[in-house]
């Protein structure tokens, strides 16, 4: 990880959050993306909230990565404040299990939108990867290295098949 110039900012409610968030700061790592991790509350922190994401396209932030569990509201909340792309990952809450968090990020307004991610790990993963394929689009050498991530994946699935 690298704090300085991150091109993407991984925030989460919660430091709870982490062990759901931290599959997408490990997609970053592998790509080699400079990426920062900070825990940002719309509910417990909303003067923070407001200010990171008003200020993160000046910092050079060019992606917003946005877990939360529960009424998630922090996604929403901070596409409310930036137009940079937003990804949300709902995380999977104890009582409903992330449903909570899916709906709470997924049903914004037009307008305002946040592209949501699938629940938990796969959602976070899914969501370092759409950070990195929107950086690709300016970037040659991180399209060929998504490019040779697919083929790596394809080749590893054909090699586990059943005989
Ligand atoms: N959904 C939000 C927001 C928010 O949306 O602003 N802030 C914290 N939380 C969530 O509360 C859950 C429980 O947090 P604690 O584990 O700290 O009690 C976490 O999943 C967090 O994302």
């Amino acid at each position: 990880m690298s704090s300085t110039n991150p091109l993407v900012s991984v925030i989460m409610g919660s430091t709870s959050d982490w062990e759901t968030l931290r599959h997408a700061a490990e997609m970053l790592e592998k790509f080699g993306v400079p990426h920062e991790r900070r825990v940002v509350s719309a509910h417990r922190t909303p003067v923070l909230m407001a200010e990171f994401a008003s200020e993160a396209a000046g910092r050079g932030v060019q992606v917003i990565i946005a877990g939360a569990g529960g009424a998630a509201h922090l996604p929403g909340m901070v596409a409310a404040h930036t137009s940079l792309p937003v990804l949300g990952v709902p995380v999977e809450s104890k009582v409903l299990r992330g449903v909570d968090s899916l709906l709470s990020i997924v049903q914004m307004p037009a307008g305002v939108p946040v592209g949501t991610l699938a629940i938990g790990e796969a959602g976070a993963k899914n969501a370092g990867l759409l950070a990195v394929s929107i950086l690709a689009l300016k970037d040659e050498k991180l399209r060929d290295a998504l490019d040779r991530f697919r083929a790596h994946q394809t080749s590893s699935v054909l090699a586990a098949q059943l005989p």
